[in-house]
């Protein structure tokens, strides 16, 4: 069973300030949002997330990536691979995603996020239209087979416990807003994909040669 410690403070009073969203957000002359990545280790999150924060920074346009093992660096460094920990690294998050939408950026995040609750929660911060789920669908004997840090064999071999698609779940979505199949498609065809969804859904604007895919 795991305990959640939730503490409100009724004397913590909302500060309204002079600069809001809207004002940064016209400012900025963009659409904010988060590009929420989400599969197993080795899926190809960080490429793909990492590709199209490059496209968009091409095309002008403000972002910013997180990435798991990045921020498994600094702000999470004190959580580890527990059930109780990835949900509050999740937790996490999903909370400064939020604070950099409410700052006009449009947001990458790269964590397996292997909870389906967890994603749900992240969604629920921001407005429907702000939260795109991008399930980078690849199996299992796929990442595995790449291994492109060694740890999927040390996990087969017991020297890292609770390693998500072998010693703990992951939990596909059902309804990503984008599915993508990284056997079927290259990493630029990815690419396109989401700079696709973005310029058909009025995130980003698009130029004379996209859709020449
Ligand atoms: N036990 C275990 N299970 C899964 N992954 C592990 C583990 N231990 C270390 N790593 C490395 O940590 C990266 C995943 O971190 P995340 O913050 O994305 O994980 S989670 O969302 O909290 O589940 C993951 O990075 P990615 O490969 O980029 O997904 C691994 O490199
Ligand atoms: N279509 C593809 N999309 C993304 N990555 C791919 C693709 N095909 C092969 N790869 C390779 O798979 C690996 C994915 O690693 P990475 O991006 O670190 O995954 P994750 O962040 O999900 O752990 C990289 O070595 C990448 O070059």
């Amino acid at each position: 069973m795991i305990e959640k410690k939730h503490e409100t403070n009724e004397n913590i009073i909302w500060h309204k300030q002079h600069v809001e969203k809207e004002d940064r957000v016209r400012v900025l002359s963009q659409k904010p949002c988060i590009l929420w990545f989400t599969g197993l280790s080795g899926s190809g999150k960080s490429t793909i997330a990492n590709a199209v924060e490059l496209e968009l920074f091409k095309r002008g346009r403000k972002t910013y990536l997180l990435d798991g093992d990045n921020v498994r660096h600094g702000l999470n460094k004190d959580l580890g691979f527990s059930e109780i920990d990835r949900i509050e690294n999740i937790r996490r998050i999903g909370e400064v995603s939020k604070l950099f939408v409410d700052s006009g950026l449009i947001v990458l995040t790269a964590f397996i996020s292997p909870f389906r609750s967890d994603r749900q929660i992240a969604k629920s911060l921001v407005k429907y239209d702000e939260f795109i789920e991008i399930f980078v669908d690849t199996p299992l004997e796929i990442c595995e087979s790449r291994d492109p840090k060694g740890l999927y064999k040390k996990a087969r071999e017991g020297a890292i416990k609770n390693f998500t698609g072998i010693s703990s779940p992951y939990e596909e979505p059902e309804e990503p807003h984008i599915h993508i199949n990284t056997e079927k498609h290259t990493v630029q065809e990815c690419t396109d994909i989401v700079i696709n969804h973005l310029i058909k859904h009025g995130y980003i604007q698009g130029d004379e040669n996209d859709y020449a895919i």
